[in-house]
Formats: structure tokens, C-alpha cells, sequence
């Protein structure tokens, strides 16, 4: 089946030189996630032909509709899109009904037709009872509703919301979403949402494809996220903590400053393009022996991360943990300490200079409170405190990212 949204195009703006290379099939929903800065609105830009391509192709439901340099280009109104503005640009002199119909009616729809798909949309939506009002007079929640419902009216092959979510407070954001979700559900073409909160992605998408520096480092369902984050960006947004790994040729794990690592293949990170089922890697445990040799990122959850404090072990323990029978165990430091109220969060300096490996665990409270092993440890753990980190195999998911 062809992609009704395919992307595979560079697009230079200012200093941001991104690479996109993106498809989403009819009926899908796409999240893009990123970091502020990362190029998730350029490619929501390029896509809706507000932005052009420097070098590539863009195809839409079907269409080749730019091709760079020197190729087609669609204009932005020949490109049949629907599209959700962060700000939802609602024309301010015109009722909701006027505002959804308003696309219908530059398509040459009377004036009655237009008011007619108008206000059904907006029952859809439920809020037919808002349909004479003007933008200032709807919350932020209602222009949302109204936005979308424009951008739905004339029924486009490409849906394309930015931050559809971000003006809301918490507790209309949880109810527009689910209000969108279902909307995304019965929409037939493909769509593309862009926004920074994780909660919005694995709530509305399908796959979620993460932009970092004008790249798609990851892309894949939210589950395979979750388990198996692929950068130290994703890592955090799931609770995880991790660093990149090299993997052998022999299914062996290593880090050049840390040695060996052992842990459990989850799957292999979905690359751009890739199809979900022809990049699974499966689940198993131990190193998978089919892994290519290249890059892994190696990642744990941070409240399965041990933190071994020296003065807490017993005579010897201290010395039997950092010797070479324990496993993905290393000497680290404290470089700080973040109280929170149920857990502490501790950003440890692992191995030597050379390795620079960084990693966040959360401390149970006992730990953080200086009680462990039983001992108790005057002043708790601090700031430059040297201790051993163990990463236990059993929890460390690697995924290839390369
Ligand atoms: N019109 C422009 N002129 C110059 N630089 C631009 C322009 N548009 C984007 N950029 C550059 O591209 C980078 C990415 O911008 P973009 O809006 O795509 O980021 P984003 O991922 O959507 O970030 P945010 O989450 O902050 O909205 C910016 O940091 C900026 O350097």
C-alpha cells in the first residue's frame, strides 16, 4: 500500500539543516516528538508547503507534490491538507460556523452547503451550540474544537495539527484529547501531530517518530519506545536512563570506557523508513545472535539503577562488588543529588574520564536518607561521593540504532 504522506527531503531554514525521511499510511496517526528547536515544525512546515525543500521528494495522498531542486511544487492550497495551528489562527470576524465553513466555501461550495457541512461538523465536535460565536468569545478549548473541525470540513487526504493540545490547561487538555482521539480514529487519510508532551503522543498515535537536530532518531509504536528507547532524549521522556554501546560482531555488548554490558535485545530501533515488522529484532534473553555488528544504545529504568554506597557494605563486599565477578558494576561519583518527595534523583559520573558515562537514578528514600544494608550512613549520600553503580542484566534493554 502506498504512503499517503511520504516525506524523503532535506530543508535548510536558518541555522537547522534537518534530513526527514518519513511515511505515514492512510489512516495512521503520527506523532512527532522532539525537543524545542529539533525541526518538528519545519517538517510540519515543508509538509504544508510553507516552508520549501532544499533537496528531495514530498508525496501526498498519491501525488507527487514537490520535488527539490528544481521539480513539481504544489501550491499550499493545491496540496488537499487539513491543518491545526498551535495558535489555531481562527479568523477573528468570522462565527465558528463561518470559520469551518470557510474552507468549503473557497472550494465553491454555496454558501448554504458550506453552512450546512459547517454545522454538522461542529455537532460532531460537540459544540453545535457555539456555532454563532466569534473567536473571542470560545475558551481555549472550544477554538480548539473549531480549528479542528475547519481543518476536517473538506475532508483532506493529510491531516496536520501543531501542539493541538498546548494552549489547554490540564484538565480540558485531558478531554480535548480524547475528544481528538476519537476524532483521529475515524479519519481516513494519514496524520501528522507534532508536539513536545509524551502524554499527547502515546495518547493519539500510532508510531511515534522522534525528531532530534533535524533527525529522526527513533521511530516505532509508544510500546517499543518505552522499552527500548534508542537516544538519551527518549530515555528520559520514558523514565529510563542509558548511553550509546557498541555491539560486537559475537552478540557481545561493549562500552569503550565501561567494558563488556550484558542485558536483554528488546527490539531493534525502528529506523526512518524501516517497516515495523521487517525491522523486528524480537524479544529474548541474553545478547540476540542475529544483531548486526554497530551501535546500540543500552538503557534501564532509573529506579532499578543500584547505587552501592562503599561506607554501607559489609568488610569485603565493597571490594567483592567492584572485582570482576559482579556484572555491569563500576565505580562512580555523585555529581548531584535532586530531592523529590518519594525518591531522590542522583546524576552519576560511571568509570573513569575516559568513559564519561552518565546516568539518573532514582534512589528509594531509605537510600536517599542514608539508611542501606542496614547500616546508616552519617549525612545520607552526597554531591562528589564516590560509590558503585550496578546495572542489573535482567533490566538493561538494548536496541540497535544503526
Ligand atoms: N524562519 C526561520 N528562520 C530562521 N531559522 C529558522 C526558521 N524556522 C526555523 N528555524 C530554525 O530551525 C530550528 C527548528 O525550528 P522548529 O520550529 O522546527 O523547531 P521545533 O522542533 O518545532 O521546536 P519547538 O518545540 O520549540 O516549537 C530553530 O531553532 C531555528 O534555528
Amino acid at each position: 500500500m502506498s504512503a499517503e504522506l511520504s516525506i524523503k527531503a532535506s530543508v535548510v531554514v536558518g541555522d537547522l539543516r534537518a534530513e526527514y525521511d518519513l511515511q505515514v499510511q492512510a489512516g495512521e496517526v503520527l506523532a512527532v516528538l522532539g525537543p524545542n528547536g529539533a525541526g518538528k515544525s519545519t517538517l510540519l512546515r515543508a509538509v504544508a508547503g510553507l516552508v520549501p525543500l532544499t533537496r528531495g521528494r514530498l508525496r501526498l495522498g498519491g501525488r507527487l507534490a514537490e520535488e527539490a531542486p528544481g521539480g513539481a511544487r504544489l501550491s499550499v492550497r493545491e496540496r488537499a491538507l487539513g491543518v491545526v495551528f498551535q495558535d489555531y489562527l481562527l479568523f477573528r470576524h468570522l462565527t465558528a460556523l463561518d470559520n469551518v465553513g470557510f474552507g468549503l466555501r473557497a472550494r465553491g461550495a454555496t454558501r448554504m452547503e458550506a453552512r450546512a457541512a459547517a454545522s454538522e461538523w461542529l455537532a460532531r465536535l460537540g459544540i453545535g451550540e457555539l456555532s454563532g460565536r466569534r473567536p473571542e468569545e470560545l475558551s481555549g478549548g472550544q477554538a480548539q474544537k473549531v480549528a479542528l473541525a475547519r481543518a476536517l470540513a473538506t475532508s483532506p487526504d493529510v491531516l496536520l495539527l501543531d501542539e493541538p493540545l498546548s494552549a489547554l490547561d490540564v484538565e480540558s487538555r485531558s478531554e480535548v484529547r480524547a475528544e481528538l482521539r476519537s476524532v483521529l480514529a475515524d479519519f481516513e487519510g494519514a496524520a501528522l501531530v507534532v508536539t513536545h508532551d509524551p502524554a499527547d503522543a502515546a495518547a493519539l498515535a500510532d508510531r511515534i517518530a522522534i525528531v532530534e537536530g533535524g533527525v529522526v532518531t527513533q521511530l516505532g509504536t509508544p510500546e517499543a519506545l518505552a522499552t527500548g528507547p534508542a537516544t538519551a532524549y527518549v530515555a528520559a521522556l520514558v523514565g529510563r536512563t542509558g548511553f550509546d554501546v557498541v555491539l560486537g560482531a559475537t552478540g557481545t555488548v561493549v562500552h569503550e570506557g565501561l567494558g563488556e554490558i550484558q542485558g536483554t535485545f528488546v527490539a531493534r530501533a525502528e529506523r526512518a523508513g524501516a517497516t515495523a515488522a521487517g525491522d523486528a529484532m524480537g524479544a529474548g534473553d541474553g545478547n540476540d545472535p542475529h544483531a548486526t555488528a554497530g551501535r546500540a544504545f543500552a538503557s534501564i529504568r532509573s529506579e532499578l539503577v543500584e547505587v552501592l554506597i562503599p561506607e554501607a557494605l559489609g568488610p569485603g563486599e565493597a571490594d567483592t562488588a567492584a572485582g570482576e565477578t559482579s556484572v555491569n558494576t563500576w565505580p562512580a561519583t555523585i555529581l548531584r543529588l535532586e530531592r523529590g518527595l518519594g525518591s531522590t534523583t542522583a546524576t552519576l559520573l560511571l568509570g573513569d574520564a575516559r568513559a564519561s558515562v552518565r546516568l539518573t537514578a532514582r534512589l528509594p528514600l531509605d537510600t536517599a536518607l542514608g539508611r542501606a544494608g542496614g547500616l546508616r550512613i552519617p549525612g545520607g549520600p552526597h554531591e562528589g561521593q564516590s560509590v558503585l553503580v550496578c546495572l542489573p542484566p535482567s533490566h538493561v534493554a538494548f536496541v540497535a540504532t544503526r
